[in-house]
C-alpha cells in the first residue's frame, strides 16, 4: 500500500484502533481518518454509506465493535449480537460497493467451538457448538468472517479477517463490570494495595486458561496485513502461549505489589476452559509477536498509573 493511501480506522479511539493508528503513523502512513461514535454511529447504514462514499478510503480497518468481558457478554446478548452485526455489515457492504481496495476485519478467538482441539486452527471454525457466555458476540463475528470470505471468493477482493486472542494494553477498559480479566485484575490489586492490602475477589475458579497479546503487537499485525496481500481469508493472531487465570492473578499481584488474600467467587462464570491459538499461519506469512506477557503487564500497569486521573472520567465506569 502507498504511504499516502487514505486509511479509515473504524474505532480509532478504542484500545486496538488507537494502537493501529499509532503503528500506521510509525510505519509512515500519513493519510489516516477516524470518526468517534458520536460523530458517526456505525449502526446507521445511511450515515456509513454517505461517509464511505464521500471519503473514498483505499483501506478500511474495522476495529469498531461492542466489546466486553465475560459478564458484559452474557448480560447483554442482544447488544453484542445486533450492534456488532450492524456495525460490520454496514462497513463491509459500503466498502464492497465503493470498491475499497483492502478491508481488514477484526474478530475474536471466541469464534471457535468451546471444546475444539487445542491449539485452535483456522479450519476448526463452525465444526462444533460455541461457549454460551459469548455465543452472541461470536455469531456476529463469524458472520463478519464469512461476509469477507464471500466477497473474496465471489469478487476476488482483498478482504481479510484477523482473529485476535485476548488483548490488553494502553487505553484498555478498566470498568469492573464490563472489562476483560487483565485490566480488571490490575485495577483490583492496585486499589486493594492502596487500601492496606485488603483481599481481592476474582471470578470463577481460576482454572481456565487464556492467551494474552499486547495490543501494540496486535497493531503490528494489522500493519502487516495493510502492507501485504495475504493469500488466505482468515488468520489467528496471538502468542501461541497460554496460562491459567490463577497464574495470571499471581503475576499481576506481584507486578502491583499487593500482599493480601485472593478470593475466588464461584458464582461468577469461568467461560471457555481454554482457547489457545495456533498462530503458525500468520507466522509463516511473516508476522510474529514481540512482547512477552510480564513485560506487557508491567507496561500496562505503568500506563494505568500515569493515566488514572483521565481514566476516572472516561474508562473506569463505561
Ligand atoms: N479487547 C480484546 O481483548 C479483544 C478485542 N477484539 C476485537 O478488536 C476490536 C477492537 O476492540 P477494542 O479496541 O478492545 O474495543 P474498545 O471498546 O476499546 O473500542 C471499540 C471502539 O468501537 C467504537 N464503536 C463502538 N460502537 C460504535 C458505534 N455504534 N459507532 C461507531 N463506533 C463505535 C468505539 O468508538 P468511540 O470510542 O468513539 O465510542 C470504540 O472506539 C473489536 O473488533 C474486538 O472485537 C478481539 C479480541 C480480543
Ligand atoms: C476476548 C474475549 O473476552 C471474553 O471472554 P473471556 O476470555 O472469557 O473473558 P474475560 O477476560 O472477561 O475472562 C477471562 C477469565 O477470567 C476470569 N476472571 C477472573 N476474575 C475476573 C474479573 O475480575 N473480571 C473478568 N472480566 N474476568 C475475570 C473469568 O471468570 C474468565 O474465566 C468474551 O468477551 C469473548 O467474547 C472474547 O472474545
Amino acid at each position: 500500500m502507498n504511504k499516502n493511501s487514505k486509511i479509515y480506522i473504524a474505532g480509532h479511539r478504542g484500545m486496538v484502533g488507537s494502537a493501529v493508528w499509532r503503528a500506521l503513523k510509525a510505519d509512515g502512513y500519513t493519510n489516516l481518518i477516524g470518526k468517534t461514535s458520536s460523530e458517526l454511529d456505525l449502526r446507521d447504514q445511511i450515515a456509513v454509506t454517505q461517509f464511505i462514499t464521500s471519503e473514498q478510503p483505499e483501506v478500511i480497518i474495522d476495529a469498531a465493535a461492542r466489546v466486553g468481558g465475560i459478564l458484559a457478554n452474557s448480560d447483554y446478548p442482544y447488544q453484542f449480537l445486533m450492534e456488532n452485526l450492524q456495525i460490520q455489515n454496514n462497513l463491509i457492504d459500503a466498502a464492497h460497493k465503493q470498491e475499497v481496495k483492502k478491508f481488514i476485519f477484526l474478530g475474536s478467538s471466541c469464534i471457535y467451538p468451546k471444546f475444539a482441539t487445542q491449539p485452535l486452527k483456522e479450519e476448526y471454525l463452525l465444526t462444533d457448538t460455541l461457549e454460551p457466555t459469548n455465543e452472541w458476540y461470536a455469531i456476529a463475528k463469524i458472520t463478519g468472517v464469512k461476509a469477507c470470505e464471500a466477497i473474496r471468493k465471489q469478487y476476488n477482493k482483498d478482504f481479510v479477517s484477523l482473529m485476535p486472542t485476548n488483548l490488553y494494553g494502553s487505553f484498555d477498559n478498566f470498568d469492573l463490570k464490563t472489562s476483560h480479566v487483565l485490566p480488571a485484575m490490575l485495577r483490583k490489586f492496585h486499589e486493594a494495595k492502596a487500601q492496606g492490602n485488603t483481599p481481592v475477589t476474582l471470578w470463577g475458579s481460576g482454572t481456565p486458561m487464556r492467551e494474552f497479546l499486547y495490543v501494540d503487537d496486535m497493531a503490528e499485525s494489522v500493519v502487516f496485513a495493510v502492507n501485504n496481500v495475504l493469500p488466505e481469508h482468515l488468520y489467528n493472531v496471538g502468542t501461541g502461549k497460554d496460562i491459567t487465570i490463577k497464574e495470571l492473578a499471581e503475576t499481576i499481584q506481584n507486578v502491583v505489589g499487593h500482599e493480601g488474600e485472593i478470593i475466588w467467587d464461584s458464582e461468577k462464570p469461568d467461560g471457555t476452559p481454554r482457547k489457545l491459538m495456533d498462530v503458525s499461519k500468520l507466522k509463516e506469512a511473516g508476522w510474529h509477536y514481540k512482547t512477552e506477557l510480564l513485560q506487557g503487564i508491567e507496561q500496562t500497569y505503568a500506563w494505568f498509573l500515569k493515566h488514572q486521573a483521565e481514566l476516572k472520567q472516561v474508562k473506569l465506569s463505561k
